[in-house]
């Protein structure tokens, strides 16, 4: 067992990064044995407070980001955003990144034994601390995830392809296995939370209407559809089977950005996506171009295979007898 670097001698990780990449495999490595000992009902899934967005938090949310935050500290980071945190704490004023996190994502699964993870983003550290995150997101010098799952896994992006890592818990190492994962072309699943249907707009109902017509509407084509709750496994899926994720905005009150953050959620997993030679945007607009007004700032997210993320911008530009036709006379699609 390597106590400091949790990583498989070939890991190509870049020296400068280095110090926070180890502290965050350290972290996740022993997350991943906390979870796997649980118990997961009543302790770890315990509703313990709420955060900045009004979300209620859950034991391992403030657990995961106490060990984060006291971890990567003396690992060259000037700054820490923290979904479960109202605002940045600066770690060391002489350090020259910045760090966001969402420490656990997948809150609500805690219980269910479905597989959680954790997101994180590094950046050039600017002189302020919430300035260094209201940048666009093409400027992450890295980010990616870690999936608590049947297998603990991380994967990352340092701008040049993704890499990901299967944890041994035999003997604590992330262990590279592939260095240029890229997300499948072809793919007939898509992942919605349906139940919000009647809260989505016209082009997000006429796209999600034609999937569900199936080979009798006008894509001609039979759609499988999955929704786990779990923005780190929705996007284990993709990288590994191709797909459309969608959380778009809708009518509910509090979700005219829809739900998923910009800096711990979105702007990460969209250069992820990107760099798998994939596609993510706010269903018109590319991810990685927006800038986020605030720290928790939220925006609606689209990712998967890039032709299925180009139509779904296309049926944002129908006109509106189009969208409003029912699927039958859709003509514009019909394969
Ligand atoms: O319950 P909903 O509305 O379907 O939302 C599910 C989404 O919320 C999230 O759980 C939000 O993340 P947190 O658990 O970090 O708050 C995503 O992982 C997931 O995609
Ligand atoms: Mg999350
Ligand atoms: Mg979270």
């Amino acid at each position: 067992m390597t106590d400091r670097n949790p990583y498989s001698p070939d890991a190509p990780i870049p020296a400068r990064l280095r110090p926070a990449m180890e502290a965050l495999g350290r972290v996740g490595r022993d997350l991943a044995r906390r979870i796997a000992r649980g118990p997961l009902d009543g302790r770890l899934d315990r509703t313990v407070g709420g955060n900045a967005d009004g979300d209620a938090q859950k034991a391992l949310d403030v657990l995961a980001d106490a060990a984060f935050l006291a971890e990567l500290r003396g690992t060259g980071i000037r700054w820490y955003a923290s979904e479960e945190q109202d605002d940045v704490t600066e770690l060391d004023p002489a350090g020259r990144l910045a760090l966001a996190i969402d420490p656990l994502d997948g809150s609500s699964n805690i219980e269910t034994n479905v597989s959680i993870g954790t997101i994180f983003s590094l950046r050039e550290a600017r002189d302020e601390g919430v300035a260094s995150f209201l940048r666009p997101g093409h400027e992450q010098l890295a980010a990616g995830y870690i999936i608590y799952g049947p297998q603990c896994m991380m994967v990352v992006t340092f701008g040049d392809g993704v890499q990901d890592y299967l944890l041994d818990p035999a003997t604590g190492l992330f262990t590279l296995v592939n260095t240029r994962l890229t997300i499948p072309e072809e793919s007939a699943e898509f992942a919605i939370n349906a139940s919000n249907y009647r809260h989505w707009s016209k082009p997000v109902r006429a796209y999600i209407d034609d999937c569900i017509a199936g080979s009798e509407g006008p894509r001609a084509k039979n759609f499988n559809m999955r929704w786990i709750a779990s923005l780190v496994a929705e996007t284990h899926r993709i990288l590994v089977r191709g797909g459309l994720f969608l959380y778009p905005r809708d009518a509910r009150p509090g979700y005219a950005d829809g739900r998923l953050r910009m800096v711990y959620e979105c702007a990460p997993i969209a250069l992820l996506i990107e760099q798998a030679q994939g596609r993510a945007t706010d269903a018109t607009t590319r991810i990685l171009d927006k800038v986020p007004g605030s720290l928790h700032a939220r925006t609606p997210f689209v990712f998967g295979s890039t032709s299925k993320v180009d139509r779904i911008t296309a049926y944002h530009d129908l006109p509106e007898q189009e969208i409003s036709a029912l699927f039958g006379n859709r003509g514009l699609f019909r394969v």
